[in-house]
């Protein structure tokens, strides 16, 4: 009260265990019923700052208080709180109890902070080079290929949200471990889940560990095993186990190759294992270095195992995401088409250069614009720790008590109409692409809009900003590149529905978010939205696909 902003209570903490857990499915039943309060069926759904968006910041202001038993939380909207939250590191800190559940393996660059997040952060990102990303392009167009030919074999589809976790997972298997699987459909896929075929072991390990990640979180990885679990947690616990194995071997062999003075494997593991030792070399040739900047081997196995949690499952949220937009939007399909003939007109794609990725500036606009309405984790969450902070709302100092939750909603600040304008919700990449005045029309002088604006940070900005940023970028525009060249989508449509209707359905289904049970925002219904691919007539090349 004493900040003087709008509150909004709530008698149950949203990060109550249980009602993480089951909290969601009450709401929604009570939906369905329309029973319960208006305020309790809003906001007591998890994940509802994903739902509203920018309303609830319309009705109470671009900044209110949600109190609750669990403490309270400042939620904002305004464009200039994030900008000074954000660049005041030492105020507003990375809020740790919430980041915890990353910490399986222990901690990581996600749950640390100062000296000890430097660390981190300088040694893994070591491996998010050029030549990584060139890797991406490849393996995207690889995975994409794959994809494509299973989805025609298979159509209609209505597991996409499940293939494009396999997809992901694939291109970070090859990022990572220099792995490469053949894509397959996730049914297909779930299939090995319980053979004992080592090749598969890092990929559905990890694909549990991320499906129980709440239950992890809540029981510990011993506590999972206990007799009153369900198979799928015990199974998320012996894959935990597995992972760590499976990296230690590759440590190990590292290691044996190092002594033996052969650089032999490429991937980020090596990669890993090779900084360390030198920085280790470095650190004990320096006399005066106070700060040991070298990973010990569970820090190694708990960034890779943070680096895939982070990497995988925002990327496959958002091409799910991507493709659902498109499948309601044929026009920006032959608007992307477009740039990708002109500047990717071999029918080879082992002849598409990776300099041709920052050309395909409508492409990047279409992921940038998904993500801006549908953002894969919603909100930058920090907080005030000992102290009570001051920050100008409008025209008002307020000052924030110490042990205050800070959510910057990234889904608020995306749509809200201040920003973009009354019909904010209307999804148009071509917002993102100008031409410069007095300039002719051509693909040459599209100009992108930035992907770091004051109002518009789906990789965030600063020093936290996103390392995986261009490796997601070249993952995602690699992947539209591969299909929309020959290949248009179109939803399924049902009960007599038109092919307009159908578009509209699928797109107001895709602004349903879930976020029970899960650490990002996901469709809620993507079984329900059926698609199917076809051959463009004026397809170029008639080679397989
Ligand atoms: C479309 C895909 C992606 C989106 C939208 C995205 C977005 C973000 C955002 C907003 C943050 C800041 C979170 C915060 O400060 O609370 C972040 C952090 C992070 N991202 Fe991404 N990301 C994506 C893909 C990736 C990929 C592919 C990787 C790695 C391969 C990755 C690795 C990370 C890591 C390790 C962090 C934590 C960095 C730190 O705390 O210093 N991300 N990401």
């Amino acid at each position: 009260e004493t900040t003087g902003l709008p509150l909004l209570v709530r008698w149950i903490a949203p990060t109550n265990p249980l009602w993480m857990m089951v909290g969601s499915s009450i709401v929604l039943k009570c939906r369905s019923l329309n029973i319960g309060t208006k305020h309790f069926r809003r906001f007591y759904v998890f994940g509802w700052e994903a739902n509203e968006r920018h309303i609830v910041h319309q009705e109470l202001g671009p900044a209110f208080m949600l109190v609750s038993p669990g403490g309270n939380w400042l939620c904002v909207s305004d464009a200039s709180v994030f900008t000074d939250v954000i660049h005041r590191r030492t105020d507003f800190r990375r809020n740790m109890e919430q980041f915890a559940v990353l910490n399986v393996y222990g901690k990581n660059l996600s749950t640390t902070d100062d000296e000890e997040w430097q660390k981190h952060r300088k040694v893994t990102a070591i491996t998010f080079t050029e030549k990584n990303n060139e890797l991406v392009w490849q393996q995207s167009l690889l995975q994409a290929r794959g994809m494509l030919e299973y989805w025609l074999e298979h159509q209609p589809i209505n597991t996409i949200a499940d293939d494009t976790k396999v997809f992901t997972l694939n291109v970070l298997a090859a990022a990572i471990f220099n792995k490469s699987y053949p894509f397959e459909g996730a049914t297909e896929s779930k299939a090995h889940l319980n053979t004992q075929d080592d090749s598969y072991q890092y990929r559905d390990s990890l694909g549990k560990i991320l499906a129980n990640i709440i239950p992890i979180f809540i029981c510990g990885e011993h506590g999972l095993k206990a007799w009153w679990t369900p198979k799928s947690w015990k199974s998320a616990g012996t894959a935990i186990a597995t992972f760590r194995s499976y990296v230690t071997g590759l440590i190990n062999e590292e290691r044996d190759y190092m002594n033996r003075g052969v650089q032999k494997n490429q991937h980020l593991v090596a990669a890993l294992v090779r900084a360390c030792e030198s920085e280790k070399t470095e650190d004990e040739k320096s006399v005066s270095s106070k700060r040991n900047m070298t990973l010990t081997e569970e820090e190694i196995i708990s960034n890779l195992f943070v680096y895939a949690f982070a990497g995988n499952d925002t990327t496959a949220i958002s091409l799910n995401h991507l493709l659902v937009d498109l499948a309601a939007s044929p026009e920006t399909q032959d608007w992307i088409a477009e740039e990708i003939r002109y500047y990717l007109p071999e029918d080879d794609t082992s002849e598409w250069a990776y300099k041709t990725f920052p050309k395909l500036k409508r492409c990047l606009a279409v992921v940038m614009e998904s993500l801006r309405i549908n953002h894969p984790l919603g909100q930058l969450v920090k907080q005030t720790g000992n102290f009570s902070q001051t920050i100008r709302v409008g025209s008002r100092n307020i000052t924030i008590p110490p042990g205050t939750a800070v959510h910057l909603s990234l889904a608020a600040m995306h749509t809200h109409p201040q920003y973009w304008g009354e019909n904010s919700l209307k999804w148009n990449p071509n917002r993102f692409i100008s031409i410069p005045s007095g300039a002719e029309m051509s693909f040459e002088n599209e100009i992108l809009a930035s992907d770091t604006q004051e109002h518009f940070l789906p990789w965030a900005t600063g020093q936290r900003v996103c390392p995986g940023k261009k490796f997601s970028q070249v993952e995602l525009v690699a992947t539209l590149a591969f299909i929309f060249r020959n290949y248009t989508v179109q939803p399924e449509p049902q009960n007599g529905e038109t092919m307009e209707q159908a578009r509209k359905r699928i797109f107001d289904t895709s602004l349903e978010i879930e976020h029970e049970g899960k650490i990002l925002h996901e469709m809620r219904h993507p079984e329900t939205i059926a698609l199917t691919w076809r051959k463009r007539e004026s397809a170029f090349g008639n080679k397989g696909i």
